[in-house]
């Protein structure tokens, strides 16, 4: 399976291709309406969540409500686009619309057709035009934008579905710390029929006394002009053992959902399992013991998060991400104006004070498309029947005294 994404934050639309994906998926735009809406969700997003709409369409690979086996296309309009079709315009406009001030007087229009020369400190902004000899910093937040992030939770669906329908394997993220505020480590995880619950929370956490702490934090920050981050956790319920490989380390499965997750905007470490915890203890109590109960071995503890090896070892996948507090902090930070080299403070116009619910969605779509990847490559198949029959041989296969 392979992906890709197009488009601009303030563009047309988003589009996204996924290959690779059996036929015979069930998939409608539904599911993707579904999907777009909770990555819309959460405490602390700015002012554009409220008005703009994903127009999602499914231009191609899907028939009648299954996939057909040929690619999957995604398009994912921007009900905003009147408003951007001149800045953002594909073709040449007539020099004179780009004016700062059109004629109009419309302050957002003036600010629309600005340059952006004070590039915010933690975004793509400075090193972007020194990279692509640009002098204003609009084309490379365009695409550093994390509003590219709705095509990968589309795309993410359509990953989850194949895991579901072939495997039966289903996913779950939600928010395990905002800023200083972190679920206490006794709490219960949420299950994969806890997604409901989920997306009713403000902030996408499972503890509801966290969850009124973390909503108090992110009024707190908003006072106070500035912006937060945290950490979000994806759950892989019901994977099956072996998915990818220890052979080579860009086939272990962990090292290519670090690798996915730290792609995401703003996301600045990974962990599986109890990754960075586990290196401050010793290696009786680092482990997670495998025992044979009355049906069949099982681990004690879940320690490593469901892999080993870099391949699922058939517990439940964890892994967490750190995403970074929002760049664009209302309380301006220090920065350059490029056109003149002088000192000035960083461009705001409007901004999130808190994405982590967001990146949680997000994150488990990155997930899901690891996944799906990998389960695809243990069973072969162009169809979901091929695929499903390949997966119970190979089942079928383990060794008694093995599973
Ligand atoms: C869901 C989501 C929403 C985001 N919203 C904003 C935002 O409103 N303002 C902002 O400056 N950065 C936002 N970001 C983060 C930037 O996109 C990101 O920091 C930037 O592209 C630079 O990339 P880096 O942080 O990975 O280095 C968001 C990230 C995510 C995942
Ligand atoms: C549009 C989305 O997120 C955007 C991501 C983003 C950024 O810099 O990453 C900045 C903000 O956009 P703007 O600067 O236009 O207010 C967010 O709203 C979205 O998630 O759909």
């Amino acid at each position: 399976m392979r992906w890709l994404t197009a488009g601009e934050s303030h563009g047309e639309a988003l589009v996204g291709v996924v290959e690779g994906v059996p036929a015979g998926v069930a998939l409608g735009t539904e599911e993707l309406r579904t999907v777009l809406a909770r990555r819309r969700l959460g405490y602390g997003r700015g002012a554009r969540m409220k008005f703009e709409q994903d127009e999602v369409r499914l231009l191609g690979g899907v028939r009648h409500g299954r996939t057909m086996g040929g690619p999957v296309a995604i398009e994912i309009g921007n009900s905003e686009w009147p408003k951007w079709q001149t800045v953002m315009s594909a073709d040449p406009v007539d020099p004179s619309l780009l004016e700062v001030d059109a004629g109009t007087g419309d302050q957002r229009e003036i600010a629309r057709n600005r340059p952006l020369t004070r590039p915010r400190p933690g975004h793509a902004d400075l090193v972007g035009m020194t990279k692509y000899a640009l002098d204003d910093a609009r084309p490379v937040l365009e695409r550093a934008s994390a509003r590219e992030t709705a095509t990968r939770v589309a795309l993410g669906a359509v990953a989850s579905a194949v895991l579901e329908q072939i495997a039966g394997v289903r996913l779950v993220s939600h928010v395990v710390a905002v800023g200083p505020v972190d679920v206490p480590d006794d709490a219960p995880a949420p299950g994969p029929d806890d997604v409901a619950a989920l997306d009713a929370d403000p902030i996408r956490c499972f503890d509801p006394a966290t969850s009124a702490a973390m909503v108090e934090e992110i009024d707190a920050c908003r006072k106070d002009g500035d912006t937060l981050g945290g950490v979000v956790e994806v759950l892989a319920y019901g994977l099956p053992p072996g998915l990818g490989s220890f052979v080579h380390g860009d086939r272990k499965l962990d090292s290519r959902l670090a690798g996915a997750v730290m792609g995401i905007q703003a996301i600045k470490g990974v962990e599986v399992g109890d990754g960075f915890r586990t290196a401050r203890r010793r290696g009786s109590l680092a482990h997670d013991e495998i025992v044979r109960e009355a049906d069949g071995v099982h681990r004690t503890t879940n320690r490593a998060g469901g892999v080993e090896g870099g391949m699922s070892n058939g517990e439940v996948l964890r892994v967490r991400a750190a995403l970074k507090p929002i760049s664009t902090v209302p309380r301006a930070l220090r920065t350059i104006d490029v056109s003149t080299g002088e000192a000035a403070t960083a461009i705001h116009q409007r901004s999130d004070v808190c994405a982590v619910a967001p990146a949680a969605v997000v994150a488990e779509a990155m997930v899901a498309l690891v996944l799906a990847e990998a389960l695809l490559e243990k069973t072969g198949g162009d169809s979901v029947a091929e695929c499903s029959r390949n997966l119970a041989a190979y089942l079928e296969s383990i060794p008694e005294g093995m599973r």
